[in-house]
């Protein structure tokens, strides 16, 4: 096991890089602490598997380094990395049995015969495979071949770190939830590094303890669930976690806050301070559709808007409103009785009003 460490790292595939788009991975600084549960977490193309194969050996950065418990291993082919990966599609021996399959990494190291047997039955019985040892690989269902293979990466003890890539594309959506838990499970009993590729949220917040968020090549924000929910950093991860995501709104500088068309938003005088000293004119402020509070009375605080849309989701309801040119989302409990048309007061609780330059948190300094 080992913590994975990303020194400066950047990735180009064209060989002749000319400006920031022309690399996968932007400049970047990262730490994947050992023992760590991880989810690396983003939409498509934004270069997730470019940095898991990075890590595991498979493609060589063209600028940076990676170290392994502060050595450099840039060098290191992937087998002497000790880096197991699995990736979406299952990658056994259809021709070998279950055993042979999960014992085939040990053999190849030389782990002596009786130390292999305990392992492999060890292995079997947490990804509950046990009655299949015997079977040959190819006669094995989907789901099945996904455990062996995750079988073939969680049976060596000496690996750094293993790495999921998307590893459950090919489940079948009632066993993934089964899976996910296996993994997270496993992790606990073997407390082994562990980064989890995904671009699905749900997905990454039952697997990880920390979640990067990767947006356009680089990390926007690595944190708990919890942490990416309340505290956006950034404006992709306020619309990318939650749903709906984040309201998000383009404003301009006003006198003690920002407005919108004809509606000014009062801010805390340490955001103002610090919209007076920057120069840039991309501003957007992000309220989360849970944070939003709605009255059928105005107060001073309030913002009249039109309800445009009830869906009605069993336990709660999202309400579509209009708030001068700007759309909505705002959750609400069952009981929202409002209707189509009518008209209710927003407020924007001044903790979960978040204020982004260029697409940035802007934060309070301590
Ligand atoms: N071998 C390659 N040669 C050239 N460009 C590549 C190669 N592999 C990936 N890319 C490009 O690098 C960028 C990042 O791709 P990458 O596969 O790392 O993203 P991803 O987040 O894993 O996406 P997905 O979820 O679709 O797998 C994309 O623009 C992709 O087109």
């Amino acid at each position: 096991m080992a913590e994975i460490q990303l020194k400066s790292l950047a990735h180009s595939y064209s060989d002749m890089p000319e400006s920031p788009d022309d690399y996968a991975i932007r400049q970047l600084d990262h730490v994947w602490h050992k023992g760590g549960a991880y989810a690396l977490l983003g939409p498509s193309g934004c270069g997730k598997s470019t940095m898991l194969n990075i890590i595991s050996g498979l493609v060589q950065p063209s600028e940076g380094d990676v170290l392994f418990d502060g050595k450099r291993v840039n060098e290191l082919s992937p087998r002497d990395r000790n880096i197991a990966q699995v990736f979406q599609f299952p990658v056994i021996y259809d021709s070998m049995t279950v055993y042979d399959n999960l014992a085939f990494p040990l053999k190849n190291n030389k782990v002596p015969a009786s130390k292999i047997k305990a392992r492999v039955h060890e292995i079997a019985e947490v990804l509950e495979i046990e009655d299949k040892l015997y079977k040959k690989a190819k006669n094995l269902t989907a789901d099945e071949k996904q455990k062996v293979s995750m079988g073939r990466g969680l049976v060596r003890e000496d690996v750094s770190a293993i790495l999921f890539d998307e590893p459950l594309t090919v489940i079948d959506p009632q066993l993934k939830w089964k899976l996910r838990r296996k993994l997270k499970q496993i992790h606990e009993q073997f407390d082994i590094t562990m980064v989890y590729v995904t671009h699905d949220q749900l997905e990454a917040s039952t697997f990880a303890d920390k979640i990067a968020v990767m947006y356009g090549g680089q990390i926007v924000q690595f944190g708990t669930p919890t942490e990416l929910f309340e505290q956006p950093n950034h404006t992709f991860v306020g619309f990318f976690i939650g749903s709906p995501g984040m309201n998000l709104i383009e404003v301009q500088r006003c006198p003690r806050g920002v407005c919108f068309g004809g509606t000014v938003v009062a801010l805390e005088p340490w955001q103002v301070d610090i919209l007076q000293r920057t120069k840039s004119t991309n501003l957007k402020i992000g309220i989360r559709p849970e944070f939003i509070e709605v009255s059928s009375v105005a107060s001073d605080d309030t913002f009249e808007a039109e309800v445009l849309d009830v869906e009605d989701l069993g336990t709660y309801k999202i309400v579509t409103v209009q708030l001068d040119h700007e759309r909505m989302k705002v959750r609400q409990s069952e009981d929202f009785a409002a209707s189509i048309g009518s008209r209710v007061h927003l407020s924007f609780p001044r903790q979960w009003l978040k204020l982004y330059v260029d697409e940035f948190l802007v934060q309070e300094q301590q």
